[in-house]
């Protein structure tokens, strides 16, 4: 029943990606779209359907690795913290090749950097014989993990973002291509199971790994993007009187309903901003006022940058910070 997970490095995604999976266990649908009741007061709560057939997608047990013994120890209490989660997580520093081994999946969470040497490291090319091992590494092309692992070692590519923690995750996903003539083909099941298990945590969707950098800087780095405007907005809140946190809230949920109607009612931006904008009214004042400061170029701008830097992570000779100005 069942299967085991491994994530390889467990940080920021490490534990986004396995606490959403995690809770995916106690609540089956994602909140807040999942199954809901109304208490008396009319607030809507998740029901805790118990998965009395459990899901054969999705795994049961998991092992989270670290290099680190004090990580471990941070791990637990991280987990502790986000009521009980962890009990079902073995927290393992320093074990990498002997989790592997026990693992039937593993998704590796490290740093760009750090792969070849996971990978490459003594043992590991047995551990992973026959698994399919699903890397969530910026800028590390699939044909460049291949010369790291075991020709029988099915390799996916994901490129998820920190939502995944709250189930509302965007994770693209990517298997080689025909061309790339591997010595495994990704099995159907793969990819049934990698949707399966970023789905519960979000959205998932297969593109091809040409697009991965641009995906990486749209949606993987996103997250921070989206919070620069949201705290700008709010910060144009407060500058006309609001209390921060009212005005954090409401900066927050109306990019979430703005972005919910694009998503859910597959509304048109153009169009949402056009209902909004009354002629002669308040909103087309400050739609001028973000146009002049070159909004658009300068987001659209950003994610090209960002698509650029992406292409150059994990790839030897570019290290950080080495790009002194701008072009
Ligand atoms: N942050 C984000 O929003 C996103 C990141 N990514 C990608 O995800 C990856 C991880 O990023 P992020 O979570 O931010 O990074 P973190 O630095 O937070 O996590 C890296 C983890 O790897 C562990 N680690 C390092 N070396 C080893 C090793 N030899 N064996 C086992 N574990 C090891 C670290 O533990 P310890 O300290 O104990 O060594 C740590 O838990 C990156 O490749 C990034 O490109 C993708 C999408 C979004
Ligand atoms: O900034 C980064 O390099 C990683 C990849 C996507 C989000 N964070």
């Amino acid at each position: 029943m069942g299967y085991t997970l491994c994530v390889i490095g467990c940080g920021t995604m490490g534990v986004a990606i396995l606490s959403g999976v995690v809770d995916t266990l106690k609540w089956p649908s994602p909140f807040p779209n999942g199954i809901t009741h109304s208490s008396p007061s009319g607030v809507s709560t998740p029901v805790p359907t118990l998965a009395t057939v459990p899901d054969e997608s999705l795994p049961s047990r998991f092992i989270a690795c670290v290099s680190r013994d004090d990580s471990v120890r941070k791990l637990k209490r991280t987990f502790d913290a986000l009521g009980g989660l962890g009990q079902s997580i073995q927290f393992i520093a320093g074990h990498n090749v002997e989790s592997v081994a026990q693992a039937d999946i593993i998704i590796l969470c490290s740093k760009p950097h750090q792969a070849e040497g996971i990978l490459t490291a003594h043992g590991m090319a047995a551990a992973l014989e026959g698994k399919l091992l699903i890397s969530i590494l910026a800028g590390v092309k699939i044909s460049q993990m291949r010369d790291w692992v075991p020709a029988s070692t099915r390799l996916i590519r994901a490129m998820p973002n920190t939502p995944c923690k709250i189930r509302e995750g965007m994770t693209v996903l990517s298997s080689p291509d025909a061309e790339l003539h591997t010595p495994v083909h990704v099995l159907a099941r793969d990819k049934e199971i990698c949707t399966s298990i970023f789905s519960s945590i979000g959205r998932a969707r297969f593109l091809d790994e040409k697009h991965f950098d641009a995906c990486t800087a749209l949606s993987g780095s996103g997250p921070a993007f989206a919070c620069i405007f949201l705290e700008a907005m709010a910060d144009g809140g407060v500058m006309m009187g609001l209390p921060r946190a009212e005005a954090l809230e409401l900066a927050a949920q109306t990019l979430q309903g703005a972005a919910r109607m694009t998503l859910q009612e597959g509304a048109h931006p153009a169009a949402i901003k056009d209902t909004v904008t009354t002629p002669g009214g308040c909103t087309i004042a400050g739609v001028l006022m973000l146009e002049d400061g070159r909004v658009r170029s300068t987001v659209a701008r950003a994610i090209q940058v960002a698509t650029e830097r992406a292409s150059e992570l994990g790839q030897p000779a570019k290290p950080a910070g080495y790009r002194h100005h701008h072009h």
